[in-house]
Parts: structure tokens; C-alpha cells; sequence
């Protein structure tokens, strides 16, 4: 079974990623997954010069993420042709991540769940989900950003409507009030007793 942890920036995912994680399930960051298939891949790099902006890749041939971030987050155009550079290639990344642990109870952190693809490859969704400000301020707080570089990015990925939402949905609330844990327990409880 493949759960996503998803839900928009700063909303909490890699912290119920990680508490996940500590509980022994196997995750997949696609953040960070994305950036090593980029790094790695001669051919994205060529057609993000090509399709996206020659100016994102540096002269030794890096990826100039501060430069591809302004590019991409300030024109919606171009953030779908990296996305249609990028994303099959995530996909098909998971994918042969999730037949190597044997298609266990695996989990998936993604800001980008529709957009990529990927609520077509997973069973369940957890839709973390924070208030608005409070997503402001702990991006800024954790990327040194400014206030409008937050909610290009938020603008960005909340542009995209799916077509119908996952079957499976469930929603974690993290606004610093509500704990956590409870309703990770609960969530994985529920799934237990369906399997039963
Ligand atoms: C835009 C890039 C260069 C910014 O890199 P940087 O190292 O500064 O940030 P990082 O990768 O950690 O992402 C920061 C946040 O931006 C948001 N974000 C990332 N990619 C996207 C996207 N394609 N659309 C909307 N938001 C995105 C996420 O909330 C993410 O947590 C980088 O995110 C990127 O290359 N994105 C395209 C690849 C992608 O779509 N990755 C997501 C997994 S499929
Ligand atoms: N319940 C919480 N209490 C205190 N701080 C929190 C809480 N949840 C998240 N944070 C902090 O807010 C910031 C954003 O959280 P996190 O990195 O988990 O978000 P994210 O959804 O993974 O964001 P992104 O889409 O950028 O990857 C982090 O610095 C994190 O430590």
C-alpha cells in the first residue's frame, strides 16, 4: 500500500514524514528525490535549457536553483514545462523504489500531489493541512524567505484544480494546537482494521 503525505508548503509533511519514518515505514521524499534526478540526468538539465530558461543551468553545467526558483515561481508557463521535463521521470523513480521494498506500507511526501501525477500511484492520501498565516511564518522562519517569496510558491501550487480529488482522503491538522500523534495513530489504526 502507497499512502501520499501531501498538502501545500510549510503545512507540516516532513514533520509527519518523519514521525512516520521513526515508526519504521519507508518514505519517499519527492523534493529531494527531484533534485538528485535532475543533478544526475544530462538530458533534463539540456531540456530545462532549452524549455525552461538557459540561464537556470550554470556554466560547469549545475543546476542554478535560486535562479530556476525566480524563473519558475514568477511565471506559471514555465513551472509546467519544468514540471513535464521532471515529473515522469519521478514517477517512474517511485515506482521502482516502491517494487524494491516490496510493495509494503510504504508512504510519499509531495507538495505537488495532482500536479505530478502521483494521486494516480497511491491508495490513500493524508492532506496535512495548516492555516494559511502560520504556513507563512514557518516558511519564512525556515527558508529565510520573504513573505512574498512564500506565497508565490503557495500562488503557484494552488493554481492547479484536479479534476476530482483522490477517493481516499484524510485530513491531519497540524496548526500547533492539535497534536499530531493521535491522529497519525488513528490513521494507521484505521487502515489495520480495514485489513483485518
Ligand atoms: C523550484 C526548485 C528549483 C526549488 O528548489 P529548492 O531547493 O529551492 O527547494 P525545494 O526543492 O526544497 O522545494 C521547496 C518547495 O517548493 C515547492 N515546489 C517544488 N517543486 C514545485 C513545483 N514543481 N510546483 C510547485 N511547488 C513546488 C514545494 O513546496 C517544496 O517543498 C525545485 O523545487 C525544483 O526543481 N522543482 C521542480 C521539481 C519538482 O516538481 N519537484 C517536486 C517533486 S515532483
Ligand atoms: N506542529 C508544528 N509545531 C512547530 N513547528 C512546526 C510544526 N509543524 C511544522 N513546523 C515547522 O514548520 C516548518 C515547515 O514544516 P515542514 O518542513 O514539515 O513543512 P512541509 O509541508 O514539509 O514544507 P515543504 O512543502 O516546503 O517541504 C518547519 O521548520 C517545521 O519544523
Amino acid at each position: 500500500m502507497l499512502t501520499a503525505i501531501s498538502g501545500g508548503i510549510g503545512c507540516g509533511k516532513t514533520v509527519v514524514s518523519h514521525i512516520v519514518m521513526a515508526m519504521g515505514y519507508p518514505v519517499y521524499d519527492c523534493d529531494s528525490r527531484a533534485a538528485v534526478i535532475m543533478d544526475t540526468d544530462s538530458s533534463i538539465k539540456r531540456d530545462i535549457a532549452v524549455k525552461v530558461h538557459s540561464g537556470c543551468i550554470t556554466d560547469d553545467g549545475r543546476i542554478d536553483r535560486r535562479r530556476l526558483s525566480e524563473v519558475v515561481f514568477g511565471d506559471y508557463e514555465a513551472l509546467q514545462r519544468l514540471n513535464a521535463i521532471v515529473h515522469s521521470a519521478v514517477r517512474r523513480d517511485l515506482a521502482s523504489w516502491y517494487e524494491c521494498n516490496g510493495k509494503v506500507d510504504c508512504f510519499v511526501e509531495t507538495a505537488i500531489l495532482y500536479q505530478s501525477g502521483l494521486d494516480k500511484m497511491v491508495d490513500e492520501v493524508w492532506e496535512v493541512d495548516a492555516p494559511l498565516d502560520l504556513r507563512v511564518e514557518r516558511v519564512m522562519v525556515r527558508n529565510g524567505f520573504d513573505r512574498s517569496q512564500v506565497l508565490s510558491r503557495i500562488a503557484s501550487q494552488d493554481r492547479f484544480i484536479p479534476d476530482s480529488p483522490h477517493r481516499c482522503v484524510r485530513r491531519i491538522v497540524n496548526d500547533g494546537v492539535e497534536p499530531l500523534l493521535p491522529q497519525i495513530e488513528a490513521a494507521l489504526n484505521t487502515r489495520i482494521m480495514a485489513h483485518i
